[in-house]
């Protein structure tokens, strides 16, 4: 029973969803003894996201690879970090050739996305990001998303691209987040060293005891980059930003459509949708750095539901960079709510006042056309 439920509920999470992230690790893309791609697994994954795509969700990929390609493109190189980083230049274009070539009979464009882990921790950097990505979806484009390993040292790196996609997810405001493995869940225990661990189909709270079923960190070393551990700490990652976690097999081919068919798969339900979660983070963990006064126009348009215009500004204080949070206040200077300027404290003051269409010759460049996008601010309850 308890399998049939779970049928029902990986399948009932990806019918439903909006905005999708699918992590593919290594070992599904390339070919172990050729070091190829997987041409035949690329070619039934690329079907399977193309069905995404017809259903009007929007599909992000977040592919490792690169490292494993060019080692197989420059096999003389050796384990130090530089060669690692000289194997993921080569390899990287390699993974996006073939993504490129998979997804092109479905008239699929992909997109590179590198990130690393600053992309997603500094809130400016984090805004661009969410931009690019954003400007890709409504191209149609497909981002294929990998770390920057060029670039990345073991300080500033994510680490591994369970998390990363977690991060991407929570970037993106995906509403589900899809970890293929060579597993087809979580189980109570290794299910390879434990042949009685039960299959986990649903699981609705991140309890210590189900984050200590993926054993510690690195617990399987030697086979990926931390076996089941990393991936509940994605989920959880993924949960707090409201997005639902779906861990299951990619081994065989079409494993997307498998999950719709009711394969076996484990679930990690989020209970609130990721715009409810974002907007809770800025309420409620962010200090705000400034304050923008606002004139009585522009607290009435908040109220409706609009952005903020540079326009209804008054008075800008405070020293915030852009992607801070900032106070809003009415022209007597009670509080309206806080919000993400999308420009930092003297950018702002420049343009306060001022129309959108004069922003460009204020400041020389052009950026948003509002102060405050509503999707990043909270009004207060009054
Ligand atoms: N509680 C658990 N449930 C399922 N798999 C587990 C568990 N604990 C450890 N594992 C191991 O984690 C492995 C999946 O992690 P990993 O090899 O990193 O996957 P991938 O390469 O697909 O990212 C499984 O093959 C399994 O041996
Ligand atoms: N960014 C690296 C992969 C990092 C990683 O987590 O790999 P994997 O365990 O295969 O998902 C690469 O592209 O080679």
């Amino acid at each position: 029973m308890a399998s049939t439920l779970s049928k029902l509920d990986a399948a009932c999470a990806l019918s439903g969803a909006r905005r999708v992230v699918v992590k593919i690790g290594s070992s599904l893309l390339i070919d172990a003894q050729t070091r190829q791609p997987t041409r035949d697994w690329l070619a039934a994954i690329a079907r399977d996201l193309a069905v995404l795509k017809s259903e009007g969700r929007d599909v992000i990929v977040v592919s490792s690879g690169s490292i494993a390609l060019g080692r197989g493109r420059l096999p003389g190189l050796g384990v130090r970090l530089e060669d690692k980083q000289a194997a993921a230049s080569v390899g990287q274009s390699l993974l996006m050739a073939a993504w490129s070539t998979a997804l092109e009979p479905h008239g699929l464009v992909a997109g590179q996305v590198l990130l690393t882990r600053d992309d997603t921790e500094r809130r400016r950097r984090w805004l661009n990001g969410r931009a690019t990505i954003d400007a890709l979806l409504a191209h149609g484009v497909i981002p294929i998303v990998n770390e920057n390993d060029t670039v990345a040292t073991e300080e500033i790196r994510y680490g591994d691209n369970d998390r990363l996609a977690a991060r991407t997810a929570q970037l993106a405001r995906a509403d589900l987040l899809i970890l293929l493995s060579d597993v087809d869940g979580l189980y109570t225990a290794d299910p390879r060293r434990d042949p009685a661990a039960a299959h986990l189909p649903l699981i609705e709270t991140l309890s210590p005891e189900v984050m200590a079923m993926g054993g510690g960190a690195n617990a399987d070393a030697g086979v990926g980059t931390g076996g089941m551990a990393t991936k509940l700490a994605a989920a959880q990652i993924a949960r707090s930003a409201g997005c639902a976690t779906i861990i299951a097999s990619g081994q065989a081919l079409s494993p997307l459509t498998a999950i719709r068919e009711g394969a076996r798969a484990t679930l990690i339900s989020a209970p609130n949708g990721p715009m409810a979660a974002y907007k809770q983070w800025i309420a409620g963990s962010l200090s705000p750095a400034g304050e923008l006064r606002l004139d009585a126009g522009a607290v009435t348009a908040l109220k409706a539901g609009k952005s903020l215009l540079p326009a209804g500004v008054t008075a800008v204080s405070g020293d915030f960079e852009k992607g801070d949070c900032v106070r809003l206040t009415d022209p007597s200077g009670l509080p309206v709510g806080v919000g993400l300027a999308a420009y930092a404290a003297e950018d702002a003051a420049r343009i306060r006042g001022r129309r959108s269409d004069e922003i460009e010759a204020i400041l020389g460049y052009r950026g948003a056309s509002v102060l405050i996008h509503r999707d990043d601010m909270v009004l207060s309850d009054r």
